[in-house]
């Protein structure tokens, strides 16, 4: 057996050498999972020809990095980049936002195995957990969806579109509840992605934007007939209770709320994708996050 061995605050542990972990770790820029697997095979017979009983993490890393600029110079340098970016000290905050339906849940699950990232929160659980704390009189639009959360408001102001304003009367109380979430990720030192339609260019303070390391990104469907094929697709899995009915007859505000989320994606510098194609959206995404944190440029 090979075992790995890492200091942590001074202590050394060491756990056995997995091909499963090191495959994970391989899948940096889709080769998918078979050829990774191979790959941490070939290093895997490496290390045995070596007679290698017991190697430290950063001797590992340099093996696979040396190993991966034989076989693809590309998959090292992304392999590399993201090594920098597991090590810096300041956890990585993610933040995913778009209207309903966009994907942002699909892809915020995808992104966080890509980047073997262990938390993401819904903002649709934040709500949840506001809800229960805040009653229905205090706050009506909480109580209601981001799109129709025009229905509960008290006095509409009448310079504004009424949809838009109930979607920010609405995401403005959430974003408590993100703010607070963010705080807590920082002082913990935790890595966190925090999905969902309540997450808008602007909303957040300006000071935890701008102090961290944090990154946000707009996801948009252009195309309206895929946005709404996006919504059969998934009223279609069995375990879904959400009606296909309720986002069709809103289906108009939902757009609506999408042309908001890009005019403060544009005003605040948000990366806006269009999220056609999964692989495509999660390489911008890696790229955008390498670039901003590593100062590497797209290495796809
Ligand atoms: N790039 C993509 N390609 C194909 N299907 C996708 C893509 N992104 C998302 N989907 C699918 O579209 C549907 C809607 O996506 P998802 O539930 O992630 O949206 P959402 O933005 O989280 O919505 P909500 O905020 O309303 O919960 C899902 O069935 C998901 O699998
Ligand atoms: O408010 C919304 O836009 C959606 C987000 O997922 O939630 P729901 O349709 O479940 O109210």
């Amino acid at each position: 057996m090979i075992w790995v061995t890492s200091n942590v605050d001074g202590e050394e542990y060491k756990e056995p050498f997995s091909k499963g972990i090191m495959s994970r770790s391989l899948n940096i820029s889709y080769i998918g999972s078979k050829r990774a697997y191979e790959l941490a095979s070939e290093i895997e017979e490496e290390l045995i020809k070596k007679d290698m009983s017991v190697i430290s993490r950063d001797e590992l890393a340099d093996i696979v990095l040396n190993h991966l600029i034989t076989v693809d110079p590309k998959i090292a340098e992304k392999y590399k980049s993201l090594r920098l970016l597991r090590n810096s000290k300041k956890p990585l905050i993610i933040l995913i936002g778009g209207s309903s339906g966009v994907g942002t849940s699909s892809m915020a699950f995808e992104l966080a195995n890509r980047l073997r990232l262990k938390n993401i929160i819904s903002t649709d659980m934040i709500r949840e957990v506001m809800r229960k704390i805040v009653s229905k009189d205090l706050s009506p639009v909480i109580h209601k969806s981001s799109y129709d959360a025009y229905e509960s408001i008290r006095t509409p102001s009448l310079k504004m579109d009424k949809i838009v304003e109930g979607f920010i009367t609405h995401a403005d109380v959430v974003n408590v509840g993100i703010e607070a979430i963010i705080e807590r990720s920082i002082k913990e030192g935790i890595s966190i992605i925090i999905e969902g339609v309540h997450v808008v260019p602007g909303f957040i303070s300006k000071d935890l934007m701008e102090n961290n390391n944090i990154i946000m990104f707009t996801l948009m469907i252009d195309d309206e007939e895929l946005h709404k094929q996006r919504f059969y697709l998934r009223c279609s899995q069995p375990w879904v209770k959400r009606s296909l009915e309720n986002y069709m007859e809103n289906f108009e505000s939902i757009r609506k709320t999408q042309d908001f989320f890009v005019e403060q994606a544009k005003i605040y510098d948000s990366h806006i994708i269009n999220n056609i194609e999964i692989n495509e959206t999660i390489n911008q995404m890696v790229s955008a996050i390498l670039e901003k944190f590593v100062g590497v440029n797209d290495v796809r």
